[in-house]
């Protein structure tokens, strides 16, 4: 590492003392990593505490800085840490975000930042409830989010249910109730807080046991066990009558089932899913159509279309639909969605960017192969398509 690299790490934030005055597993786990670090760099002799704690300090500057290395559609690929890009403060309401592109790291604008305004990302999911956004960040980060979201308390979308907790069904009050009373419900977790009275006290139980079925179905490595965890998670919160759909861990369920349902080859379920995420949900967790996740998520329904129309049986599966709805349209609409907003979510110059542009030009040849008119009009067909595409939100019950 180079002096002027090694001096950059060295002004980081570790919050050693905090982590060490707190204790518990993360100092554990610090402790053990950096004993396995000092053995590995095979010193001879027996650590000291000087060198176990500079050891430490550099670890935890890496835990509170580094960003999670990303493809341009956000698939994880590991961790790298950029002493400016670890400048940045967070924000439950970011005004931009990190986008990689191979080597490249950029903050790309959610909103108008004016000239020596503060930039902010997120560094965590931002769409969760207000009281586990504040316990990630007190756990992870040492500090209390002074955000205007968070200055406004838990009145946003990620904080809603679909009626006042008074009103849960009698079934699922005594559900949770019998739970708790044979000391099966979920542990109290400041995470799922809802409020001091009774029934909000009910729903944090809900809520946690719903959090608590995604985490455990995601640590299955078979797909369809996953598969199967995830949809009694969603079931829960679909038949407790509480959770909005884009309520989490409601919508991050969606997007595993979605991912799942693609991975074991059940692409018209997954293309269901998708189109429910796409009108539902997605408008809500982020309202800028060029947020990049919202992009990618909006790109990856494009493709799955495609490929269910050109190589996946596409002749069955748009019976089994209905004969109306056409997917050449979806996929056009999609794709010019797409392309029109992802100069602003990722870079005109970015290689997503690139394969957006390729993908509808080849898009649009095909469409024109043998008929030089089929595009003739086509933002009118898609327009008065979308509201067909739309019907399709609801094809699934949860
Ligand atoms: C990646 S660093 C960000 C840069 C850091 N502020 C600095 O000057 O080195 C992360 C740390 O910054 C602080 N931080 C980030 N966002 C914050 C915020 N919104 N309010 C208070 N502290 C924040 C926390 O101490 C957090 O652990």
């Amino acid at each position: 590492m180079s002096d002027v690299d090694w001096s950059a790490l060295q002004r980081l934030e570790s919050h050693l003392e905090a982590k060490h005055a707190r204790g518990g597993s993360q100092w554990k786990e610090t402790e053990v990593l950096a004993l396995g670090a000092w053995k590995y760099s095979d010193t001879k002799g027996t650590i000291d505490l000087p060198t176990a704690q500079q050891i430490s300090c550099t670890l935890l500057k890496i835990f509170t800085n580094a960003l999670t290395i990303v493809t341009p559609t956000f698939d994880p690929l590991g961790v790298c840490l950029d002493p400016f890009a670890a400048l940045a403060n967070h924000s439950c309401d970011p005004n931009a975000v990190v986008v990689m592109d191979g080597p490249d790291l950029s903050f790309r604008s959610l909103k108008s930042i004016a000239k020596d305004e503060e930039i902010f990302i997120s560094y965590i999911d931002v769409t969760n409830p207000l009281a586990r956004r504040q316990k990630e960040l007190k756990e992870r980060y040492h500090f209390t989010c002074a955000c205007l979201k968070c200055q406004k308390g838990p009145t946003g979308p990620e904080d809603k249910f679909l009626k006042p907790p008074k009103k849960l069904m009698k079934k699922w009050a005594t559900l949770v109730d019998d739970l708790t009373k044979a000391g099966n419900a979920p542990k109290d977790d400041p995470a799922n807080y809802v409020g001091d009275d009774i029934d909000s006290k009910r729903m944090a139980v809900l809520q946690g046991m719903a959090f608590s079925a995604l985490q455990i179905a995601r640590e299955a490595s078979d797909p369809r066990v996953t598969i199967a965890g995830i949809e009694n998670g969603m079931r829960l919160c679909y038949q407790c009558g509480m959770f909005p759909v884009y309520r989490q861990p409601y919508a991050q369920m969606r997007h595993d089932l979605f991912v799942n349902m693609v991975t074991v080859g059940n692409f018209p379920i997954a293309w269901a899913q998708g189109v429910k995420t796409y009108f539902l949900i997605d408008p809500v967790l982020f309202p800028q159509t060029y947020h990049p996740v919202r992009v990618v998520h909006t790109w990856t329904l494009a493709m799955l279309t495609l490929y269910i129309a050109s190589e996946y049986n596409g002749l069955q599966f748009q019976q089994s639909v209905g004969s109306e709805l056409d997917l050449g349209i979806i996929i056009y609409g999609l794709l010019a969605e797409v392309y029109g907003n992802v100069q602003r979510s990722h870079g005109q110059s970015s290689s997503f960017a690139k394969s957006v542009q390729r993908k509808f030009e080849e898009v649009k040849v095909d469409m024109t192969r043998g008929f030089p008119d089929a595009l003739r009009g086509m933002e009118g067909r898609v327009e008065k398509h979308w509201k067909l595409f739309r019907q399709a939100a609801d094809w699934m019950q949860y």
